[in-house]
């Protein structure tokens, strides 16, 4: 029987805390459709200033967050996104901007820290002016932290250098932010200096920052007001939505202070499971709350046979290829927790028992 749990299967995992649960007891609500929902304007206004844009407007999924931003951006059929090969809306969003926007995805590799080369984005450019066979590029989207390379960091340079790309091409830049407070601690760069050279960027709520529900879209007061009417037609406009606000705006006063905390105790998790024979995984690549590693050939066990026997002991983390498995912290995982986890890693990969304290 499973007497202790370490969920390391994501971020998203997070239990509301008694803070965020008072708060969605006694949250003011109006009917958020009609712009009156006073929690979500708060949110909404404070996510503005933190930014640094305009305006911001509550989504029910970062998802939802990023395929509303494609879609205001690429309202003209034949539109193209230049993305990247390994990117969050190119993986893992159902493909929402083509099924559901009719946008074409142009995607471009991701580098092992996230980016894309600079040169390859502009040479994926498409301007159809004289070419009857080309879509038109109107936006490029980035990732920060990109979480398939790593939960890397974007550097506010890199982003820079891109926003002037787009500007030189008259197109736009989207940021996927589900993590760029992660990536504004580990940096030490605020987010809305992140964030400005985007026209838009989509922020989760849900992930490091702990809140139950909701994502956050901001940029240009234009962009917003037609954001907003995509969020409803998409079905994402919710009534009584400050329930979840309130949550949120605990979320962005108290857990926002605990990812560097976060960012340690990866580090941590990262360093011990280097020392393990049997597991590969590059400590120096672990720049925030997410750890790839794989299971080298001719280790004790296989990937899927080590997630079912660390299930077993109650540490959950996420098989992400047959070799290679993913580990993602968050505030509610404590060094004790940590220490516990590499003791279950060391166990069934060496077969060594050791203390619940890791000696
Ligand atoms: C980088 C990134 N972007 C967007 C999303 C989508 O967020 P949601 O799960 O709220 O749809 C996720 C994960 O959930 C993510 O990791
Ligand atoms: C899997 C992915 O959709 C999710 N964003 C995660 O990182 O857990």
């Amino acid at each position: 029987m499973v007497t202790r749990t370490v969920d390391l299967r994501s971020d998203t995992v997070t239990k509301p805390t008694e803070a965020m649960r008072a708060a969605m007891a006694n949250a003011e609500v109006d009917d958020d459709v009609l712009s009156y929902d006073p929690s979500a304007l708060r949110l909404e206004t404070e996510m503005a200033k933190v930014t640094g844009k305009e305006a911001a407007l509550f989504v029910p999924s970062g998802t939802m967050g990023n395929l509303v931003s494609v879609l205001v951006h690429c309202n003209i059929r034949g539109s193209e996104v230049i993305l990247g090969n390994n990117c969050h809306i190119h993986i893992y969003e159902n493909g929402g901007i083509s099924t559901i926007g009719g946008v074409h995805p142009r995607t471009v590799k991701n580098n092992d820290d996230g980016t894309m080369d600079i040169d390859l984005i502009e040479a994926a450019i498409r301007d159809p002016r004289g070419e009857i066979v080309f879509p038109t590029t109107r936006l490029i989207c980035l990732e920060n932290t990109q979480a398939n390379c790593g939960g890397r960091c974007l550097s506010v340079e890199y982003t820079d250098k891109v926003g002037e790309l787009a500007k030189k091409h008259g197109l736009k830049l989207h940021i996927d932010g589900a993590r760029i407070f992660n990536a504004s601690i580990a940096l030490g760069v605020p987010v809305h200096r992140l964030l400005q050279a985007a026209d838009s960027a989509s922020v989760c709520l849900s992930k490091g920052l702990g809140a139950p529900v909701g994502s956050v879209i901001v940029g240009s007061k234009s962009f917003i007001a037609k954001a907003r009417i995509l969020r409803k037609t998409l079905g994402g406009g919710m009534r009584q939505v400050g329930i979840l606000c309130a949550a949120a705006l605990v979320a962005l006063h108290e857990t926002v202070l605990k990812l560097e905390d976060d960012h340690k105790k990866t580090k941590m998790l990262a360093e011990g499971l280097n020392q393990i024979k049997g597991l590969r995984l590059n400590v120096a690549a672990v720049e925030t709350n997410i750890i790839f590693f794989d299971v080298v050939e001719g280790a004790k066990i296989t990937a899927e046979k080590l997630c079912k026997n660390l299930e077993q002991h109650g540490i959950l983390v996420m098989q992400e290829s047959p070799v290679r498995i993913r580990a993602v912290l968050h505030h509610q995982i404590s060094e004790s927790d940590v220490q516990y986890a590499l003791s279950c890693f060391k166990q069934a990969l060496t077969g060594r028992v050791q203390e619940e304290n890791g000696n």
